[in-house]
C-alpha cells in the first residue's frame, strides 16, 4: 500500500523491517531549534489554525461536539467513542502540558472547528532508555472534510510545535495499519449488561443459549472479595508509585510514571478514572493495584439505546492477590457502576484474567507505533506496559 505521506517520515518503513543493521534508537537527530519552521503549515484558504484552551468551557465544548460527532467509529459503525468533557480535560491538561499542543482548524467564514488534533508531555521508557515523547491523540477531521490530505498537514504541524519544545520522539496508536506499529493489540471484552449488548447486536446469544442463562453466565457477585480492597486516596500515592515504577520495569516499553504523574494519571476523578488497592489488614503494606477509565459511546442507529456505559482496563499490579480475583473485584465494582461492557487490551499481564473472567476477542485491533524511534526485534503484547487514551 502507497502511503505517500507516512513514507516522507521518520518512522520505521516497510522496507527497513527486519533489517538488524539499523540501530535502534532515534531515526533522525534533533535540528538545531533556530532551523525549525517558525511559522505554521499552510492549510487551504478557507480554513485557519486555532490554539485550544481546554480550561475555556465554551472551548471545550466545541473539541467534545467534534468528537461526539465526528471520531471513531468501530468497522460495523455500530459505536462511535465519546469522550466526555472531563475526560478530555483529564487527558489534555496533564502536567506540563503545553496549550500550543491542542491544536485546532477552524473554518474562516462560519468560525466552526472542523479539525483537531493534541500532544501531551510524557516520559516514556523503551528498553533502558528514558525518552521525552509527545503522545498524539484525538486527531479527528470533521466527517465532511476527509480525503483532502488534511491530517498529514496536521501531523507535521503538532510535529513542529513539540519540536519547538525540543522533543524528537512520539508515541500514538491508531486502528489503521500505518508504517510501522512497534506491536498490534487485540481488544477483549467482559460482558457486564450481556441483554444491552445482545440488544444493540454487538453479542449474539450463544448456541442453546437462552437470554436468562446468559444474563446468568455473566452475573457477578454484589460486593468484592478481597479483604483490604479499597478505592485509593491522595495519601496512597507514594505507595502507589513505587508499586507500579517496579511493575512497569519488566515491559520494553512504559511510561516513567512519577508521584505527580500517579497523581494525575490515577488518583479517582468522577465519571474519568476509577482506582483501588489492596491494604494488607496485617501490616497495611499496599500489595496490589488495579484501575480503569470511563469512555462511553454513542450506539448508531438504535431506537432502544443512545450510549454504552464502557470502562477500560488501565493500570493493574498485582504483588499478593492473584490478578485473576482481583480483576474479578473490578469487574464486580464496575457492574455496580451500571457499566455495560468491561474492554481490556492484551497488554502486560492482561491476558491471564482475559480468558479466565468470561472476557471474549473483540475483532478489533490496536496498532501501537513509535516516532523517530526505532525499535529493533518485533514487541509482543506482553512487552508494552504503556496504555494510550
Ligand atoms: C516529534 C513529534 C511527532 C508528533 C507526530 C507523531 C505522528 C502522529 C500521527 C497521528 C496519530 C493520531 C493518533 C490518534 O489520534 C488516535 S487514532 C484515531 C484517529 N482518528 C480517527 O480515526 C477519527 C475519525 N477519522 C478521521 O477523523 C480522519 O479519517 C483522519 C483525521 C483520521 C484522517 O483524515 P482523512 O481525511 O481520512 O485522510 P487525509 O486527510 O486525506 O490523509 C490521509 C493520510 O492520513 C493518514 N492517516 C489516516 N488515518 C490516520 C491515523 N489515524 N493516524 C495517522 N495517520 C493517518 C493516511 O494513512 C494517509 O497518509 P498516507 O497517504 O501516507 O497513507
Ligand atoms: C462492546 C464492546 O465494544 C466496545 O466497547 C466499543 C465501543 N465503542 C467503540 C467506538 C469506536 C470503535 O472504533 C474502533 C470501537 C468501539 C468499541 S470496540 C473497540 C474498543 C474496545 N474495546
Amino acid at each position: 500500500k502507497r502511503h505517500k505521506f507516512w513514507e516522507t517520515q521518520p518512522v520505521g518503513q516497510y522496507k527497513d523491517v527486519g533489517d538488524t543493521s539499523l540501530p535502534e534508537g532515534p531515526i533522525e537527530p534533533p535540528t538545531p531549534l533556530s532551523e525549525v519552521k517558525q511559522e505554521p503549515y499552510n492549510l487551504p484558504s478557507a480554513y485557519e489554525w486555532t490554539t485550544c484552551d481546554m480550561n475555556s468551557e465554551e472551548t471545550c465544548e466545541e473539541v467534545y461536539v467534534l468528537l461526539k460527532n465526528n471520531y471513531v467509529e468501530d468497522d460495523e459503525n455500530m459505536f462511535r467513542f465519546n469522550y466526555s468533557k472531563e475526560f478530555l480535560r483529564w487527558a489534555l491538561r496533564v502536567p506540563g502540558y503545553y496549550q500550543s499542543w491542542h491544536i485546532g482548524v477552524r473554518a474562516k467564514a462560519s468560525k466552526k472547528l472542523v479539525a483537531f488534533i493534541s500532544g501531551i508531555p510524557a516520559r516514556i521508557r523503551v528498553n533502558e532508555d528514558v525518552v521525552k515523547m509527545a503522545e498524539i491523540n484525538f486527531l479527528c477531521v470533521h466527517k465532511k472534510l476527509r480525503s483532502k490530505r488534511l491530517a498529514p498537514v496536521m501531523i507535521k504541524e503538532v510535529t513542529r510545535r513539540v519540536h519547538l519544545e525540543n522533543i524528537w520522539q512520539a508515541a500514538y496508536t491508531a486502528g489503521v495499519v500505518l508504517p510501522t506499529p512497534i506491536t498490534t493489540c487485540q481488544y477483549w471484552h467482559r460482558s457486564l449488561n450481556p441483554k444491552k449488548l445482545i440488544d444493540v447486536g454487538f453479542s449474539r446469544l450463544g448456541a442453546r443459549m437462552t437470554m436468562s442463562r446468559t444474563i446468568k453466565l455473566y452475573k457477578l457477585p454484589d460486593s468484592t472479595i478481597t479483604p483490604g480492597f479499597r478505592k485509593m486516596e491522595l495519601r496512597d500515592v507514594p505507595a502507589v508509585t513505587r508499586l507500579l515504577r517496579n511493575y512497569l520495569n519488566q515491559f520494553v516499553v512504559a511510561p516513567d510514571f512519577d508521584e505527580n504523574d500517579v497523581e494525575h494519571w490515577l488518583l479517582p476523578n468522577d465519571n474519568v478514572v476509577d482506582s483501588f488497592l489492596v491494604e494488607s489488614p496485617q501490616n497495611h503494606e499496599i500489595t496490589d493495584f488495579c484501575s480503569f477509565y470511563t469512555l462511553p459511546s454513542s450506539i448508531l442507529g438504535n431506537q432502544n439505546y443512545s450510549t454504552l456505559k464502557a470502562a477500560y482496563s488501565y493500570y493493574n499490579v498485582s504483588t499478593k492477590t492473584p490478578m485473576n480475583q482481583l480483576m474479578n473485584d473490578v469487574l464486580i465494582v464496575a457492574k455496580q457502576k451500571d457499566f455495560d461492557v468491561f474492554n481490556a487490551l492484551d497488554v502486560m499481564h492482561n491476558e491471564t484474567f482475559l480468558k479466565e473472567l468470561k472476557f471474549g476477542p473483540g475483532d478489533g485491533q490496536l496498532h501501537y507505533y513509535l516516532y523517530n524511534y526505532r525499535i529493533r526485534n518485533g514487541l509482543k503484547p506482553s512487552g508494552l506496559g504503556l496504555v494510550l487514551l
